[in-house]
């Protein structure tokens, strides 16, 4: 047996080659479809901090062409604040949905906002001057959601864990914790990333395409859920281990990007 026979594939080959004719036969028939894109870990890098993304110059354009192609039916869905995320790709602005899926902007601009009640400012308060004593740990003041990031201090998971389980019932039922990618939060019950894609979904000119959802975390679970029952399509990038809905693989944020600036050609 050869060296080269020797050595495994990595597991993402065949599901890469799959997402490869998932992006072909959206680029040979944009009309037909609708595209949902998750940000961080999806179309950026990760980063080591949420203020430290890259967003690659041409990518703003690349999506603003596609979105063209497919007669606007093109949203981003996150779980950042919809102004940061908005900012992101100025100057185009495009459906929008953040803090997953708990605030919008629909395609006709109209705007559904979750807003943070006193209780819930004083939970983030406390919860900022907690982490003054836990160094590394950054809190992300969303507005209607707050995130404790643990990327720079892993030694706190489970610490920060129990805290913001707590934290989460002082809020109340109105109220879900959000396991994320070294990060946990708190965000509004009432809706999901699935949730908006199904509200983008109602309207034009989403409405009678077939979705394709493509996110790398916990939280685009719902969206591929969606993706998947109303015939789509759906692409979870990165580590092949973790546990999936999603119909195909892609091994990296630089694989979407190039797989979106073929499409956007
Ligand atoms: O739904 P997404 O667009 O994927 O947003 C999910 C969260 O992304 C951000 O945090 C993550 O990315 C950071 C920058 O790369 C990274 O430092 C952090 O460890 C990740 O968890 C963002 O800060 C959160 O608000 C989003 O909910």
């Amino acid at each position: 047996m050869s060296e080269e026979q020797l050595i495994e594939p990595p597991a993402s080959v065949d599901a890469d080659r799959i997402t490869d004719a998932v992006f072909e036969r959206i680029g040979g028939h944009p009309e037909q479809w609708a595209l949902f894109l998750d940000i961080d870990g999806t179309l950026l890098d990760l980063a080591p901090t949420p203020d430290e993304i890259v967003v690659p110059e041409a990518l703003p354009d690349h999506l603003r062409r596609i979105s063209g192609r497919m007669g606007g039916a093109l949203a981003l869905v996150t779980g950042r604040a919809l102004p940061y995320a908005d900012a992101l790709f100025r100057p185009h602005h495009f459906p929008l949905a953040g803090l997953h899926g708990a605030e919008m902007r629909a395609a006709d601009g109209r705007m559904i906002f979750a807003t943070p009640t006193p209780e819930f400012e004083a939970i983030k308060a406390a919860l900022v001057r907690e982490a003054k004593n836990l160094p590394g740990v950054l809190i992300e003041d969303k507005g209607a959601a707050v995130a404790a990031h643990y990327r720079l201090a892993p030694q706190y998971e489970a610490l920060l864990e129990r805290r913001m389980r707590h934290y989460v019932q002082e809020a109340g039922p109105g109220w879900a914790l959000q396991l994320g990618k070294m990060v946990f939060e708190i965000r509004p019950a009432r809706a999901s990333k699935g949730d908006a894609v199904e509200r983008f979904m109602q309207e034009a000119p989403f409405t009678d395409r077939l979705p394709l959802a493509i996110g790398d975390d916990l939280t685009d679970e719902s969206m591929f859920a969606v993706a998947n029952a109303r015939g789509g399509h759906s692409i979870r990038v990165g580590h092949a281990e973790a546990t999936t809905c999603a119909q195909s693989r892609a091994v990296s944020p630089t694989y979407i990007r190039s797989a979106l600036a073929m499409i956007a050609a």
